[in-house]
């Protein structure tokens, strides 16, 4: 699905990562941890194909992503949800609206897909909320809304970067409840995440291998968690 082999990348000084090397098999579940600033966002941004490799080679579905034009990297990404840090919503636009956007973006047709978004409003436990604007809810709405929006497209692969960074202990067990159910379903899931509890949580219910960027390199974490 989603390989990365000797990948280094650098914004213009020294390489931030190198010598990084994974492939994403379908329906696995992983947990990335590291120290601020190690780079965890940068990689999932390689994983997801927002950024080219300095060196190696990133390969998303088959395709280099060197080799992948503008429609490409497109279609690339709609096999992809992304659960972004700052979650990136467009405030004057309401909840569904929001959860709706990639399917306006990609010009499916709104009205046939309504039953689908109000099932999927509706797992995320936002249906009372569905027509608030952005900015009126709480962190933990915004980060299931967030969700929602990533998973509209039917992703094979979610990568959810921090999403419980800004919610309370019984909020981020809900969020994670929802990312596992979704790789219950088949989904591939990577969670970017400093809360080393929720990890810990999360094993008793999900096979999951967790990954740490230290010193440049992606390492597999040791059992001590
Ligand atoms: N667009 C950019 N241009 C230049 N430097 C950047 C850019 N984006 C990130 N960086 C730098 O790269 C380093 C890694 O950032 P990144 O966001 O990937 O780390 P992170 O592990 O996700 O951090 P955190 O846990 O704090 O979110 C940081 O020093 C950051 O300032």
């Amino acid at each position: 699905m989603i390989e990365l082999e000797n990948v280094a990348y650098s914004y213009g000084g020294g390489d931030l990562l190198s010598n990084i090397s994974l492939e994403l098999q379908p329906g696995s579940f992983h947990f990335l941890t590291g120290p601020s600033g190690a780079g965890k966002t940068t990689f999932l941004k390689l994983c997801y194909g927002a950024l080219t490799p300095t060196s190696g080679t990133a390969r998303l579905f088959g395709t280099d992503r060197r080799e992948m034009q503008r429609d490409d990297i497109a279609l690339a990404r709609r096999r992809i949800g992304v659960v972004h840090q700052d979650c990136r919503f467009l405030d004057h636009m309401s909840v569904a609206d929001n959860i709706a956007l990639p399917l306006m973006v990609s010009g499916r047709d709104l009205l046939g897909e309504s039953a689908n978004l109000k099932e999927l409003v509706a797992w995320v436990g936002l249906s009372e909320r569905a027509k608030a604007l952005p900015p009126e809810l709480s962190g933990g709405e915004r980060q299931r809304a967030a969700l929602a929006r990533a998973v509209i497209m039917s992703p094979d692969v979610v990568l959810a970067d921090e999403p419980t960074g800004n919610v309370d202990w019984e909020m981020s067990q809900r969020l994670l409840r929802l990312l596992i159910e979704l790789n219950r379903m088949g989904k591939t899931i990577m969670i970017a995440t400093h809360d080393l509890a929720l990890i810990r949580s999360a094993k008793a219910h999900v096979q999951a291998r967790v990954l740490r960027i230290a010193n440049r390199r992606l390492q597999l974490a040791g059992a001590d968690l």
